[in-house]
């Protein structure tokens, strides 16, 4: 009999073996809530639901899952327990709130599937659900997770202890896997690929930077540094960038092949810069394309092996890679 570890990444590998060699993740969760008129400029971010609206976080899970993700972000991107404290909500609490990140998703995910199964000829298959960790810059809420730029105590245990406990809560709570997101420098990476081995997680995971010039992590670090220690470590499963614009996709995908045999992850916002003083999305520097279907299948046949959208993207998005990654297989 399979272990955990090799029965959940097992379930990673044939979710992408199954998908034609490039599975599909969901898009951007904040920006869908908002169109629902999710108010989330807070210190929380679309976290903030997980207290006020957890119903429109199953909602927006389900239009994700209804537009072919075969992926699911969790909303915890900027659940923290200390940020919910500041809410002056409990430990307790704050943990509950974590966890019911993770059951809001999968609670979609299961209600989905059991209605879509029983079409027969129907598209999709069951998905699985990526417990969000967002980087120690999302949580600081100054727009840090595109600097990389922290303050000179920041330093890897505080790191590592910042991370700890949100990773145990959401482990305990039963993803298929983890998902780092926005991770903007070297020793973040570093802090997480040492916590999943502390912790011996037995799930797969991934960990994603952002980019701001295309080439190297928002610190300035080259991602050749920042890959070192990642490709070490047999806890990672999947490297790759999320929240840079989908111009940089190509350059990257390629670079990415040339540092790790890992598989490689894409989700681009949609090209819009984030201000992190104003909170607010300004418009993009360059236009590109919008066609994430035409891309999806570059992105694909690049190496990709997971791609999707982030912040600014929609479930539209996410229709258009699914259909085109299905409609031109490799
Ligand atoms: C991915 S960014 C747009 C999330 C929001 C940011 N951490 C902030 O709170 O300002
Ligand atoms: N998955 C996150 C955004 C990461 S930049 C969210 O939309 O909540
Ligand atoms: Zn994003």
């Amino acid at each position: 009999m399979r272990n955990m570890k090799s029965e959940k990444k097992q379930m990673l590998h044939d979710l992408i073996q199954n998908t034609g060699g490039c599975a599909v993740t969901d898009g951007g969760f904040a920006t869908q809530l908002e169109t629902h008129g999710a108010s989330i400029n807070d210190p929380l971010w679309s976290a903030i639901c997980l207290i006020k609206d957890p119903h429109l976080i199953k909602k927006v899970h389900l239009e994700y899952l209804e537009a072919g993700a075969n992926i699911l972000v969790t909303s915890s991107y900027q659940a923290t327990i200390p940020g919910f404290l500041s809410k002056g909500l409990s430990i307790k609490e704050a943990e509950s709130l974590l966890q019911r990140s993770v059951k809001l998703a999968i609670e979609a995910r299961d209600s989905f599937w059991n209605s879509a199964k029983t079409n027969p000829g129907n598209k999709y298959r069951r998905a699985l659900v990526a417990a969000s960790i967002g980087s120690y810059g999302a949580y600081l809420a100054d727009g840090s997770e595109y600097s990389g730029s922290y303050a000179p105590d920041v330093n890897l245990k505080k790191l590592k202890d910042f991370h700890r406990r949100r990773l145990q809560v959401l482990l305990e709570a039963g993803p298929d896997l983890l998902a780092f997101e926005t991770i903007p420098n070297k020793l973040e990476a570093q802090a997480c690929v040492e916590l999943l081995e502390e912790q011996s997680v037995q799930i797969p995971s991934w960990i994603c930077f952002t980019t701001v010039d295309g080439e190297n992590a928002p610190s300035g670090e080259s991602f050749k540094d920042c890959l070192e220690v990642i490709n070490k470590s047999d806890k990672v499963d999947a490297v790759g960038i999320n929240c840079a614009p989908p111009q940089f996709m190509e350059n990257l995908i390629f670079k990415f092949k040339q540092l790790t045999k890992k598989a490689i992850i894409v989700y681009p916002n949609s090209g819009e810069v984030w201000d992190g003083k104003a909170k607010k999305w300004l418009p993009s520097k360059c236009f590109y394309g919008d066609d994430f279907g035409y891309h999806s299948t570059r992105w694909r046949d690049l190496g990709a092996k997971i791609v999707g959208g982030c912040c600014r993207t929609t479930p539209f998005s996410i229709q258009l890679i699914s259909n085109a990654l299905r409609e031109n297989l490799k």
